[in-house]
């Protein structure tokens, strides 16, 4: 059966901000602080959903999470009303009320992992919200996360929702953002290749020395084992621990796959040559496996983190060639810019680029492909989505004018203590839901 993959891209919420909450993520630690624009940063996805909308291509929406998380901080103690809690908090502790406040689910590569039913034994498409364990603000996500993908996949018949991994380092789940798919075509069984940052429970495994390795092997071998994922559908590689140290968080910051393409620094992997001959052996597709190795004399680690290069999206066209989606960093820095007309001319399936301003985002470390969350669906499951999340020229408008009508062009530190700022948050999210079509996701709904 025909099969396309759908991208779900996180609408970015109404109280993005600069906190400076990721050690590791060298975007989000120096921005720290810096005022944010919650408008312009929705605005800038909506303009990115639409481009890709106008390829051609299936695009979906994934809604933001009510925020602040009035949950946790009572769960940490603080009581009274909602507007005293805010102020309570305020004082108390700035930073965790601003982590409580994060709009960190745009990100929604980090959502979750999906495996596509022809790679899965029952034929069903398997979803597990990532744990996202190694951050607070971030640990926050994965139960409305998971309410919202049932939301969103609400069929019995095609899709399987699993509880997200045990809530603990060893388990540490980052999602997609870690996994790949090698595929002739999304109708055609894929390799899922695992990229782990270190292992839990192996301690012969090098580990990064500075920063944390968020994905474990032991967390990538049970969303397989959840996922039913047939023996010859699996590779569990190992990201290179030098360049978490040097600020590759995750491996879609180093490395990009889509279809028979995988995009890679030459520092991306652990044992790089012998993990590139692992893949080549495991891959399963007729048509030839193009590796793009981008060697470091031509694009430093400095200049891939800088610019986000690998963090670009890699789509495929209605021709079957395939464009490059990138941040429009990579225009400005000269050395990835001469490199991407170097790959467009080479003998390859990418033969285009577009650019996109996505800075409001990636001044907290999430580029187009961070933004985003591929759910390969043949016909009949594409048709059982529920229809309220699917992107359409007038889903646009609708949106473009709820987000001017309810989020701010700027938030600074001091706001975090306006009450009114939980009102209109809850209130843009309330409306949201019947924009989408999600019934009562959140929990300000269920009280
Ligand atoms: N895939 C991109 C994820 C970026 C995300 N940044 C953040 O959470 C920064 C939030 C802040 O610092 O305000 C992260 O590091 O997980």
């Amino acid at each position: 059966m025909h099969a396309v993959e759908v991208n779900f891209d996180g609408l970015v919420g109404p109280t993005h901000n600069y906190a400076g909450l990721s050690y590791g993520n060298v975007a989000s630690l120096s921005h720290a602080s810096s005022h944010s624009n919650p408008k312009e940063a929705v605005l800038q996805g909506l303009e990115k959903m639409k481009a890709m909308h106008e390829l051609g291509l299936e695009q979906g929406i994934f809604a933001p999470h009510a925020r602040p998380d009035i949950n946790v901080l009572k769960r940490l103690g603080f009581t009274g009303s909602d507007s005293q809690i805010i102020e309570k908090a305020f004082k108390a502790d700035p930073i965790l009320l601003r982590a409580c406040y994060s709009a960190s689910a745009m990100w929604t590569a980090n959502a979750g992992t999906i495996s596509p039913s022809v790679d899965t034994l029952d034929g069903k498409v398997h979803f597990t919200a990532a744990n996202l364990n190694n951050k607070f603000h971030r640990s926050l996500e994965p139960v409305t996360t998971t309410a919202l993908l049932k939301a969103m996949f609400n069929d019995e018949r095609y899709f399987s929702h699993h509880t997200h991994l045990p809530d603990q380092g060893f388990f540490g789940d980052e999602g997609a953002a870690n996994h790949n798919r090698l595929c002739d075509s999304h109708a055609d069984t894929g390799l899922e290749i695992f990229v782990f940052g270190a292992s839990s429970f192996n301690s012969a495994l090098p580990k990064p020395v500075k920063f944390p390795a968020r994905q474990s092997l032991e967390a990538s071998q049970a969303i397989a084992r959840l996922h039913q994922l047939k023996p010859e559908n699996q590779l569990f590689i190992q990201q290179n621990p030098d360049v978490i140290d040097q600020g590759v968080f995750h491996n879609d910051v180093i490395a990009v796959a889509n279809g028979n393409v995988l995009l890679c620094h030459e520092q991306a992997f652990l044992h790089q040559a012998d993990t590139l001959k692992q893949i080549k052996q495991a891959y399963l597709g007729n048509k030839p496996l193009h590796i793009i190795e981008v060697p470091t004399n031509k694009v430093s680690i400095t200049d891939a983190v800088g610019s986000y290069l690998f963090n670009s999206q890699l789509i495929t066209l209605s021709d079957d060639s395939m464009m490059l989606v990138a941040p429009k960093e990579c225009q400005r820095n000269q050395a990835v810019h001469d490199y991407i007309q170097e790959m467009i001319l080479a003998d390859n399936p990418v033969q285009q680029v577009r650019f996109f301003d996505l800075r409001q985002s990636m001044q907290n470390g999430g580029g187009p492909a961070c933004l985003r969350l591929r759910v390969a669906l043949n016909t009949d499951e594409l048709a059982a989505v529920n229809p309220g999340v699917r992107f359409s020229e007038e889903k646009y408008t609708e949106l473009v004018s709820w987000a001017n009508k309810h989020y701010r062009d700027s938030l600074s530190s001091d706001d975090f203590a306006d009450p009114m700022l939980l009102t209109e948050s809850y209130q843009a999210l309330d409306e949201l839901t019947s924009l989408l079509n999600l019934g009562s996701v959140y929990p300000f709904q269920q009280e």
